[in-house]
């Protein structure tokens, strides 16, 4: 168990967190993977795709190595913003033809409803695009959860390493850091969130990572308490 005091906001990473990581790595990035290619040739005047020729210093016409260039780095897991904004793109398709929907843990759906039926902000911090974490909560498994939501950050406010990024998102929500409480499943991003003065806690769904002991930690959502 971990309790917290003065919280006014949660702030929440996704994938691992919310979020099965196999529902990203096994259903979204195949998934976008898949249609990249014919995505890329049939969107090319989409600013993401000039965007991702200058990332990978390739010819803004030359349509098969942006997209093979895409692709290489969804196999890399590779959080670049535009390869993000371009599966969040993607993604539209699946989730509006009813091919997936968001998977969320349904000790993470209670806990977000209860802290936000409380009186609580609740904001979103992902490497995933703000459209693709409306997406995931919009068609997710409990029907339609963006009015649970304040606000959502991804990488056009900073990387998720970088405690830069959890002082421009306090500053962006109006509250004190102290007053946010960061989940993830990341030590180095809850690193990062600690040095901008934020509240951490660390879900472990899986196995202990290194440097837990950094801070609380829990299994679930189930295990955090607001005081
Ligand atoms: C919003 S669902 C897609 C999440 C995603 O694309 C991703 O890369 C998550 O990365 P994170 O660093 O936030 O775990
Ligand atoms: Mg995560």
């Amino acid at each position: 168990m971990a309790t917290f005091s003065g919280i006014n906001a949660i702030l929440t990473d996704i994938e691992g967190t919310t979020t099965d990581i196999d529902f990203v790595h096994k259903t979204l990035f195949p998934y976008a993977r898949e249609r990249m290619t014919d995505f890329i040739h049939s969107h090319s005047n989409e600013p993401a795709v000039a965007e991702a020729a200058v990332a990978l210093n390739v010819a803004a016409d030359d349509l098969d190595a942006i997209a093979k260039g895409l692709i290489d780095w969804i196999d890399q897991d590779k959080k670049e913003t535009s390869l993000k904004a371009l599966q969040g793109l993607i993604w539209v398709q699946g989730y509006e033809s009813g091919d997936f929907t968001g998977h969320l843990y349904p000790d993470a759906y209670a806990g977000l409803k209860r802290w936000h039926d409380s009186g609580k902000q609740l904001h979103i911090f992902s490497s995933g695009s703000v459209k693709a974490q409306k997406l995931l909560y919009g068609y997710s498994d409990f029907g339609d959860l963006t009015p649970l939501f304040s606000g959502y950050f991804d990488t056009t406010t900073g990387a998720k390493r970088e405690a830069i990024a959890y002082e421009r998102i306090s500053a962006s929500i109006g509250l004190p850091a102290s007053q946010i409480l960061f989940l993830s499943d990341v030590v180095a991003e809850l690193d990062a969130a600690k040095a901008a003065g934020m509240q951490t806690c660390l879900l472990m769904r899986g196995e202990r990572p290194d440097g837990a002991e950094r801070h609380n930690a829990v299994e679930n959502f189930d295990q955090i308490t607001l005081s």
